[in-house]
């Protein structure tokens, strides 16, 4: 462990200095007591949530003796994921670091290892997505290595979904079909869908209603222009009005796609959000005065189309760090070879391979009998029965993919251009990245 006299107060700096626009770090609000200490080898498993987390964070801490989480805490039903998702940098208000660093305290055992060789380790899912969670982790552990799993972000959307119904109940949630589609009108809306130029032209006649209807609502609060008597004109007025407002964010939407241009950053497009802002009664950080601004977000709450948007989130923490401290898993190489990918991941941490404790036997009880569930408690008893290695929620309804296979189908084709660039991308990190493979294109793959 070392004291450090408050390094990063306020902003994160990182490989890539930040645009103006960029202004999510010194809102995040970043100022910690100097006189708390930091271990000298932090580790996030950042996302992406429904993508084999959970099992590899428990394989990382109870098979590496030099691997070491926080200590669950809470209620024995909060228990059960206290330890590997502290849930902290993408809060607003920030949390007390003190309380969180403290929850890695070292018992007498760790000491008698070496603590400063140990690796602690935060797995929450919801990070990669949050920029805010970015800011904060670079300002505070600018040296941190970054874990992120990536999954077919087609089939990571209905695990969400699935997910939601299970814990929250039915009426958490749309229908699968609905929810999607309502998320990606919302997408579109503002440009902020990171799809190909031919699919936004297929959804230029939602962009249109969206555009028209929010110029219609700001329009009519005009004093000047409801008070016109002239109905006739007023209606055309408003007609020119919106086919050119619509004719703007068509335009906008399309010149952002342009591959030859810039995309807008993740950061741009989900400007500084944060999660569990529902408390939140002020800004964090006297000097970046809005920060309230930046915590209400109007999108729809689960994400389930945005969180498979892996390209455009990556970037984002690729200008808050280098490329040597991250590490991409894919999903599917994680379900194919689980031994391979804990010893890849132990090595990226630095730490000794020949450390790892024989796996456990995994049994049939991790996962959970769906016929059962629909009562809270019996949902919460179902995880506390769970053995260390990783947890599963059938899908509650069994032919859900045939039901929503043109959905299904569709978000395929949806994915191919941002899969294209995540696969650009990660080329471009060279084979360190601990990338392998590619997702599927199509249900049937
Ligand atoms: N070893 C291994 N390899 C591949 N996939 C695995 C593995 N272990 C668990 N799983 C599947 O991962 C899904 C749960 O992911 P997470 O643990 O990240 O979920 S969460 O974000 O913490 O809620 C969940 O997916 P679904 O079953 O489709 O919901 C698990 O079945």
């Amino acid at each position: 462990m070392r004291i450090v006299n408050n390094p990063h107060q306020g902003l994160a700096a990182g490989p890539e200095s930040l645009s103006a626009d960029d202004q999510c770090c010194p809102a995040a609000g970043v100022h910690f007591d100097s006189s708390i200490s930091l271990p000298d080898r932090m580790s996030f498993i950042i996302g992406a949530q429904k993508s084999g987390t959970t099992y590899l964070f428990d394989e990382l801490v109870s098979r590496h003796p030099m691997i070491k989480s926080q200590t669950p805490t809470g209620s024995r039903r909060l228990r059960v994921n206290s330890a590997k998702e502290p849930h902290f940098f993408h809060t607003m208000p920030l949390k007390d670091f003190g309380r969180y660093m403290k929850a890695f305290s070292l018992t007498r055992r760790d000491t008698s290892r070496h603590s400063s060789n140990m690796t602690f380790i935060d797995g929450t899912p919801d990070y990669i997505h949050i920029p805010s969670a970015a800011c904060r982790i670079a300002a505070t552990f600018p040296s941190a290595k970054l874990i992120v799993i990536l999954r077919d972000p087609v089939m990571r959307a209905l695990s969400h979904w699935n997910m939601v119904r299970i814990m929250r109940g039915k009426d958490a949630i749309l229908d699968f079909d609905k929810e999607v589609k309502q998320e990606l009108r919302y997408m579109r809306s503002r440009a902020c869908s990171y799809e190909s130029r031919d699919m936004l032209s297929n959804a230029s006649t939602e962009n249109i209603k969206d555009a028209a209807s929010r110029l219609e609502n700001a329009k009519s609060e005009q004093a000047g222009f409801a008070s016109s008597t002239n109905l006739r004109v007023r209606t055309a007025r408003m007609k020119r009005l919106k086919s050119r407002e619509a004719e703007e964010a068509i335009s906008t939407s399309s010149a952002l796609w342009k591959k030859d241009q810039s995309l807008p950053s993740w950061n741009q497009c989900y400007k500084c959000e944060f999660m569990f802002c529902g408390t939140y009664s002020g800004p964090v950080d006297a000097s970046a005065g809005k920060a309230r601004e930046y915590c209400s977000h109007e999108y729809p709450e689960y994400g389930l189309v945005r969180r498979g948007l892996y390209a455009y989130q990556l970037e984002w923490w690729l200008k808050l760090f280098p490329a040597e401290q991250l590490l991409v898993i894919n999903h599917q190489q994680l379900n194919d070879e689980p031994e391979a990918v804990l010893e890849k991941v132990i090595t990226f941490l630095d730490q000794d391979v020949a450390l790892i404790k024989p796996t456990l036997a995994t049994t049939s009880s991790n996962k959970i009998n769906v016929t059962t569930l629909g009562d809270e408690d019996v949902v919460h008893k179902a995880f506390r029965k769970m053995n260390a290695s990783g947890w599963s929620l059938p899908l509650s309804d069994r032919d859900a993919r045939e039901k929503h296979a043109e959905t299904l189908s569709e978000l395929y084709s949806y994915y191919a251009e941002p899969n294209a660039d995540l696969y650009h991308l990660l080329e471009g990190l060279g084979p360190t990245s601990g990338w392998t493979g590619m997702f599927p294109q199509s249900d049937n793959e």
